[in-house]
């Protein structure tokens, strides 16, 4: 009907998470990051933090099945996946309804919480041993592989195995998550032909990967991809959400499976204020206050995505003086800036609220204002060790530094060195507040 070609449906069977790292929570997340409208059928209710279970209220498999179908007979399912499903029961009931629709299903085989509680009883193996048969892919991670094969795997050739042998065992690919091994994360896919698909291990908070990771893979599949296309997107997505994941809660913190949206906009909104503010910094004209080197302007996304110089952005070129006007050489971009980035990036180490700086001309008359509106502190070149000296890139960080050791100032100088002119650095939660100060400067 009409537009319901425009977007497509992925459909999550699982559990509810009350803390939204796993479960449901962590999957319509995940589908919503890909652009793929969400579905859910609940199977269970878990009264659930960061680090443990409380309770666990298993829905009666009726009111599964029904779900199942309602949405199914009205939206369509593109691709569909499995999470806990607790009991037999349900498992039984979401094999006979699903078998008779055609869409792709994973099947994440969830036994256990990082938390330590079971999510799936006992007697309920062989029914999603039935399940498995239907389905597309099944995504285990180390422990539920060992358990399914009653094989231990400590490394990558163990995990290879293992694969061979559930492929034999359910005539369905296999990919085997690498979590939990040590060194890089690997997983592996198994469909009579093998497949690695390797990244480097990132540090960051764990808690739903499992289930956002086989969540992305659905979506993926929901938009028509290929198997190993979607595996190949789940796990940059998976990277990305650990990378930039929030350190709440007590424990287990969750992964940030909304992160590749969020800071897709982040970064929308940052070029955007900054692009306004050099506007407005060019019809200031402040001639007397660009440096001979210049000036740049930056603007750093928010935490978690100020991860490096190319979360910063900047002016191309910087910002220099002509005979009567200030000029922008080139256009606002991320990853232009190198020495001002690294002031923000160091400076937002200490506090992240600060995201915006300025450097302008050094002049005593300067300085004299300023220390009557600001906090203002400073750092001497000259005193730079000699290890920071030789390593690139290292003394502005160093100087900021030193000159936080004072607390939370608005503007840092220092007086140069030989060869270095000196400098003052205007910080601002945002460049707006960052032009505030710089009024009151001219
Ligand atoms: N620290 C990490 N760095 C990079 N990738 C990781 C990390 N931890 C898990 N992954 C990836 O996240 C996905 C989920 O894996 P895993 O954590 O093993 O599953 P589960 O949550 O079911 O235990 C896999 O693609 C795995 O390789
Ligand atoms: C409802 C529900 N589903 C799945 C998991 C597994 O996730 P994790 O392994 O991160 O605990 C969970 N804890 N809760």
């Amino acid at each position: 009907m009409g537009v319901n070609w425009m977007i497509k449906k992925a459909l999550t069977i699982a559990g509810s998470d009350s803390g939204s790292g796993a479960g449901i929570e962590a999957d319509l997340k995940t589908f919503c990051s890909f652009g793929v409208y969400g579905l859910v059928a609940i199977t269970a209710i878990t009264a659930q933090n960061t680090y443990e279970i409380r309770e666990i209220r298993e829905l009666d498999a009726k009111i599964v099945r029904e779900q199942i179908i309602a949405v199914a007979e009205d939206f369509g399912v593109d691709a569909a996946k499995t999470g806990m499903l607790y009991s037999g029961e349900i498992i039984k009931e979401v094999r006979k309804v699903v078998k008779d629709y055609q869409f792709p299903l994973v099947v994440d085989p969830v036994m256990l919480s990082k938390t330590n509680t079971l999510l799936l009883k006992e007697d309920a193996i062989e029914k999603l041993e039935n399940l498995f048969k239907i389905s597309t892919l099944i995504t285990p991670n180390i422990n539920e592989a060992e358990f399914l094969s009653s094989k231990k795997i400590t490394n990558l050739d163990d995990a290879i195995e293992v694969a061979k042998t559930l492929f034999e065992k359910y005539k369905t690919n296999i990919l085997i998550k690498g979590g939990h091994l040590k060194g890089e994360a690997i997983d592996i896919l198994y469909n009579g032909e093998l497949k690695l698909f390797k990244s480097q291990r990132v540090s960051g908070c764990t808690h739903g990967t499992g289930c956002s990771f086989s969540a992305a893979i659905t979506a993926c599949l929901a938009k028509g991809e290929e198997l190993e296309e979607a595996i190949k997107k789940a796990k940059d997505f998976i990277i990305k959400s650990i990378r930039n994941s929030y350190r709440i809660g007590k424990k287990y913190c969750p992964v940030n499976s909304l992160s590749i949206l969020e800071e897709k906009a982040k970064r929308w909104e940052t070029y955007r204020e900054l692009k306004e503010s050099v506007k407005e910094l060019i019809s200031l004209n402040p001639l007397h206050l660009i440096p001979e080197v210049g000036s740049n302007f930056v603007y750093s996304l928010p935490y978690p995505y100020n991860k490096d110089i190319n979360d910063v952005a900047g002016v191309e070129g910087r910002i220099v003086k002509t005979k009567r006007r200030v000029v922008p050489v080139g256009d606002i971009d991320f990853g232009v800036s190198d020495h001002l980035a690294r002031a923000i990036l160091t400076y937002m180490e200490f506090y992240p609220e600060v995201r915006s700086c300025l450097n302008i001309k050094y002049s005593e008359k300067t300085i004299e204002k300023a220390k009557k509106y600001f906090k203002v502190s400073f750092y001497d070149r000259r005193k730079e060790p000699e290890d920071v000296k030789k390593r690139e890139g290292a003394t502005i960080p160093w100087g900021v530094r030193e000159a936080l050791k004072f607390g939370k100032v608005d503007i840092i100088y220092h007086l140069g060195d030989y060869g270095k002119e000196p400098m003052i650095l205007i910080f601002g939660k945002n460049p707006k507040e960052v032009l505030e100060k710089l009024r009151l400067l001219i």
